[in-house]
């Protein structure tokens, strides 16, 4: 559900590194769709990238010859399944961020997105803990709430499983905050370092504002699918979310210090949601600390009282599936 996924989403002040010191090979499984594709654009301008290997069931090479072409030092590769098309794109990845899957269509619940999308992403994440067991991954398929925890059971399942290294990508909604607070406060949306809790920003926003506020960002997603009627979900602002998110992680990684991003990560903050959307501070091995929520009002209390009792349902979901199955 939308709540559980911003439950707790934190706005900080991103720089981008001007020090780039390691190279790092990163695979995008599902490249050739509407949020693969532009995510994959951004990722081969970004310098920390030094290989950039693509993956889909089909499209993924045409995208590949394409983004090749283009004048940054990386290079990039589009496979198939064919020919250990899966292997040779994980073999040696430091990162693999997965927007593989189905979008929603008008009408569609992220959940309805579960029956198609559990399976593909259970199989993807079985070639990652055999091929790149030590990758970092990030889940971009929806819905995030199920899809995470099947990524954790799996990698469980080969003995490789690092909770610090399992990200779900929740980065939009922190994307969506800052523009939509910033069109009310006439703000530039970069200058916006917000932390939100259940919507409510703590900046002067209050009644009926709040709730608009709050039920903008919680339902952005239904904006977008709406306004594509039928042709998918958030692809583009999407991809700069993912790129943002991918970038955070690959400054930590290179040793920059102070990173700090919003993810659903496995955390200890609440005991029956064992993943939960949050602040989180990154380095070089991923997650270094969850941190704790502070101090909130009874208005956010409300909103992530409900928000955790549908995580908790949405987090089972995923765990009770992947137990029964595996293949
Ligand atoms: N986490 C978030 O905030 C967001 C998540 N999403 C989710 O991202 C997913 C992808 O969305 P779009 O890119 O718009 O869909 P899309 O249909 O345009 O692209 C999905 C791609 O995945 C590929 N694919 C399907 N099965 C595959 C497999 N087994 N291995 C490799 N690739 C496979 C397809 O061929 C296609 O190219 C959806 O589940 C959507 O709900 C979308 C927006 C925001
Ligand atoms: O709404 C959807 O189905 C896609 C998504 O997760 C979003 O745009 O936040």
């Amino acid at each position: 559900m939308m709540f559980s996924r911003l439950a707790v989403a934190s706005i900080t002040k991103r720089q981008f590194s001007h020090t780039v010191s390691n190279a790092t090979k990163i695979a995008v499984l599902g490249a050739a769709g509407g949020i693969g594709q532009p995510l994959s654009l951004l990722l081969k301008l970004n310098p920390f990238v030094s290989d950039l290997a693509l993956y889909d069931i089909h499209g993924a090479p045409g995208v590949g010859a394409d983004l090749c072409h283009i004048d940054t030092k990386s290079t990039v590769k589009g496979y198939l399944s064919e020919y250990d098309g899966l292997q040779k794109t994980l073999d040696g990845a430091e990162v693999v961020v997965i927007p593989a899957g189905v979008p929603r269509k008008p009408g569609m619940t992220r959940d309805d997105l579960f029956k198609t999308n559990a399976s593909i992403v259970r199989d993807l994440a079985k070639a990652a803990a055999q091929h790149c067991p030590t990758a970092h991954i990030l889940v971009i398929s929806n819905p995030v709430n199920s899809t995470v925890p099947i990524v954790a059971e799996v990698f469980k399942k080969f003995k490789v499983y690092d909770p610090k290294k399992l990200f779900g990508v929740t980065t939009l909604d922190l994307v969506r905050a800052r523009r939509f607070v910033s069109e009310l406060r006439e703000s530039d949306p970069a200058s916006e370092e917000l932390i939100v809790i259940g919507g409510h920003s703590g900046h002067n926003f209050e009644g009926q504002e709040l709730d608009n506020l709050c039920k903008r960002v919680q339902f952005g997603g239904d904006e977008v699918v709406r306004a594509k009627g039928g042709a998918g979900s958030a692809t583009l602002s999407m991809a700069h979310a993912a790129a943002q998110m991918t970038n955070s992680l690959l400054e930590a990684m290179s040793g920059k210090s102070g990173v700090v991003q919003c993810s659903f990560v496995q955390s200890d903050l609440y005991p029956e949601c064992a993943f939960f959307s949050s602040q989180v501070e990154l380095g070089q091995d991923g997650v270094e600390k969850v941190r704790d929520i502070g101090k909130i009002n009874e208005y956010e209390e409300n909103m992530l009282k409900v928000c955790r009792a549908e995580l908790a349902k949405n987090i089972e979901k995923g765990k009770t599936w992947i137990a029964a199955n595996w293949e």
